[in-house]
């Protein structure tokens, strides 16, 4: 059995009250490991290690800081295998999805905001011959970051590294879900050098330390990836608190597919949308809208697609399915296949657990599922499942595909697959989301903002988007005589 600790002030650290959750592999619903459930005393630790390092690591030149932080992700690369096994055994992905995504984007965001920092600059607003302002950005101080089970080390450095590259020491917590890599992060920082107290991992659950952190006082700033329901929670914690947010929420993301697109490609990227991951990706595109002329043929090939997708041992080289991260996880993404039946929906293929054989007999396994035949306005089309389940509808016009595709609370990402230019630009204003492929899905440059609007969030993510969350803003004007 592993026993993961927390990182506090540059050391591997027991909880202060020894209290343990239990961490399961979902491929295989056994306990493997244990994670502390950190506690206010831990947090107070952590908050005094961060407090007094802070400082000099804001001190140092940018070239330091991004050499050091530089120095993290060489050691992530060369730890790689490791890490993507890991994630594989925690979340339940397949191996070769954590390797070629998670992994790899752990570094690049690293890298990203190492560079970023040093090419970081401020604005200057001239008053003609009178006088000229200049605006100061200074790291925040000590600020929270909390990620998600989906894409736990992904998620995670996407949230500290635009926090350290801008000079902030930080207090961070991973999904008490998916800790592990998390955990290894911890031992990669000490291996690579970061000063101790700059960044500290405190592991566990939303009530014992999630709540202490959004409300301690002297964390400034808070950046929360998460369900919808807990980013409302956050802010009502901290109303009133004064604290800058970050909040990147669900999703309930509308496919567009127009009958002049490029019919392969459209098919095997809609498939990819929907099913990646299991389904757990906030921009998972799991409402399909079908321009009428091409239902039928778009919806065999679908089908035949997402019945050729693996489903097995996230070790396992060929497996592109994995397991859900969890019972109860799978337990509400069933209730949810349930639930479309009762609205009317119809199962074109999917709909049942899978049971494999072997080591991964008791994991948690649900075949990708696709459901037609239910109104936009039903549960199963307004909720977010968060899991290997989509539908599809067809729809006649452009204005009905762009109602059909704002009508949920969520607003964070679309796809549209057209050849029309026009259309394309068009229908890309109309949609009410912070993000719109055309052609693409998940096709990510580091540097654009990234989140949404309505109910999946507020602010934004990414390039100088992030550093400008990470940093406090102080406008300097000099009078010329
Ligand atoms: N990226 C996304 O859009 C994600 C969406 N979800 C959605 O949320 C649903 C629930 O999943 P959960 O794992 O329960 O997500 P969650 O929102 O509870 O978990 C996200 C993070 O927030 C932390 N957290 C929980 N309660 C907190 C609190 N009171 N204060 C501070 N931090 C807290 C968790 O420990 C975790 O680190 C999913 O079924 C899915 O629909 C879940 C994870 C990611
Ligand atoms: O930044 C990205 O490329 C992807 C982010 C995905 C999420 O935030 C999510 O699934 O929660």
């Amino acid at each position: 059995m592993q026993l993961i600790k927390n990182y506090i002030a540059g050391e591997l650290k027991e909880p202060a009250k020894k209290k343990y959750l239990d961490n399961v592999e979902p491929a295989t619903g056994q306990v493997y490991s244990q994670i502390p459930n950190s506690t206010a005393e831990d947090l107070e630790l952590a908050v005094e290690a961060a407090e007094k390092v802070q400082p000099s690591w804001a001190g140092l030149s940018l070239e330091k800081r991004a050499e050091i932080l530089m120095k993290v992700a060489d050691a992530i690369d060369d730890h790689s295998n490791e890490l993507a096994k890991a994630e594989a055994i925690d979340n339940g992905k397949p191996f070769s999805l954590a390797k070629a995504v998670d992994i790899y984007r752990a570094s690049a965001n690293i890298r990203f905001f190492a560079q970023a920092i040093t090419q970081f600059s401020s604005e200057s607003h001239a008053m003609g011959d009178e006088a000229i302002n200049y605006t100061l950005r200074d790291p925040v101080g000590v600020v929270g970051c909390i990620s998600p089970w989906n894409l736990p080390l992904y998620l995670f450095t996407w949230k500290i590294a635009p926090a350290l590259a801008a000079g902030n020491a930080v207090i961070a917590k991973p999904s008490e879900v998916t800790p592990m890599t998390a955990f290894l992060l911890s031992k990669i920082c000490i291996e690579a050098g970061l000063p101790a107290g700059v960044l500290n991992i405190l592991h566990g659950d939303g009530p014992s330390i999630g709540d202490p952190l959004t409300t301690h006082p002297k964390i400034k700033a808070i950046s929360f990836t998460g369900g919808t329901s807990t980013g409302a929670h956050i802010s009502k914690v901290t109303a009133g608190m004064f604290k800058k947010l970050s909040l990147e929420l669900g999703g309930k993301n509308p496919t567009l597919v127009f009958a002049d697109c490029d019919f392969e490609d459209t098919v095997s990227n809609v498939v990819r949308a929907a099913f990646s991951n299991q389904g757990q990706i906030c921009l998972c595109g799991s409402r399909i809208y079908i321009e009428r002329p091409i239902y039928e043929k778009f919806k065999q090939a679908f089908i035949q697609k997402v019945q050729a997708l693996k489903v097995g041992d996230p070790l396992q080289e060929d497996t592109q399915h994995g397991a859900l991260v969890s019972k109860p996880h799978m337990e509400k993404v069933l209730s949810y296949i349930e639930l479309a039946q009762e609205e009317g929906g119809n199962i074109l293929t999917g709909g049942k657990q899978v049971t494999l054989e072997g080591r991964c007999e008791k994991g948690y396994f649900v075949e990708p599922t696709v459901i037609e035949g239910l109104d936009n306005d039903c549960r199963t089309n307004q909720e977010e499942i968060f899991g290997p389940v989509c539908t599809i509808m067809p729809f006649d016009t452009d204005e009905e595909a762009v109602t059909l595709a704002n009508g949920t609370q969520y607003g964070l990402a679309s796809s549209i697959w057209t050849n029309d230019l026009k259309r394309a630009h068009r229908v890309a204003k109309q949609i009410e989301a912070g993000i719109v492929w055309v052609n693409c899905w998940l096709l990510r440059d580091l540097r654009t903002p990234f989140g949404g609007v309505k109910n999946s969030g507020v602010g934004r993510e990414g390039g100088l988007e992030a550093l400008r969350f990470f940093t406090e803003t102080k406008n300097v004007c000099i009078k010329y005589s």
